[in-house]
């Protein structure tokens, strides 16, 4: 919808500055790649200034990519392009938008994998993603909840486990699926769902 009139005409791009939450290591233009999904779905339509789309570099290794796109994040702190929460220290995003796997991993943070617990860095990688391609870049807890407002996108019947499991809310911490982790420190949070995803409620 943001593409067409009346969004397309009324939306200030010039002010959009661009980023992946997680990126899986792949060629910009391979089948895989979250960049070439939104390049082809939504930022190839709507005048965003090239030079604010930030992809991930895809000539470097997995480590190399998160280090990389760490920098590009501290980079833009320095320059005033990207805010820091003064509640948590860490980059204040103004929107996060994330999707949710069928087994509750949001960007590449997948359930039991030690990286969900990685409370220092921006940004880091994943080497055996249960979900191929493997290897991912991905921004930690503590960036995804400085965000401003998070956007959860949950939709269809393979996810109304996840969506009970999340919403159930009688687990203890240890169990905890990561979709459960998002908890805005300095903002607010908010599901979109469909009838399919949420069909399981009634039965908590
Ligand atoms: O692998 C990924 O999966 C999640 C969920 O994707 P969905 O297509 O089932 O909604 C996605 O949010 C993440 O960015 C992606 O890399």
């Amino acid at each position: 919808k943001l593409a067409e009139p009346p969004y397309l005409e009324a939306v200030d791009w010039s002010r959009w500055h661009v980023f992946w939450a997680d990126e899986r290591v792949v060629p910009k233009d391979h089948a895989d790649s979250n960049y070439k999904l939104a390049m082809d779905e939504f930022l190839s339509k709507v005048p965003v200034p090239a030079n604010q789309v930030y992809a991930m570099n895809d000539a470097l290794s997995v480590e190399g990519a998160a280090d990389d796109y760490e920098n590009c994040l501290k980079q833009l702190i320095k320059n005033g392009v990207i805010a820091v929460s003064p509640v948590t220290g860490f980059p204040k995003f103004d929107l996060m938008l994330l999707g949710m796997g069928p087994d509750g991993h949001i960007a590449s943070l997948f359930p039991g994998h030690p990286i969900v617990n990685e409370n220092q860095k921006l940004v880091t990688c994943v080497k055996d993603s249960p979900k191929p391609p493997p290897e991912r870049i991905t921004f930690t807890f503590p960036v995804i909840n400085s965000s401003a407002h998070i956007a959860l996108m949950v939709t269809g019947a393979g996810k109304a486990g996840a969506v009970h499991k999340a919403l159930s809310g009688n687990e203890s911490s240890s169990d905890l699926l990561p979709v459960e982790m998002v908890e805005p420190q300095d903002g607010e949070m908010t599901w979109f769902t469909d009838k399919p995803a949420m069909s399981m409620l009634s039965r908590i």
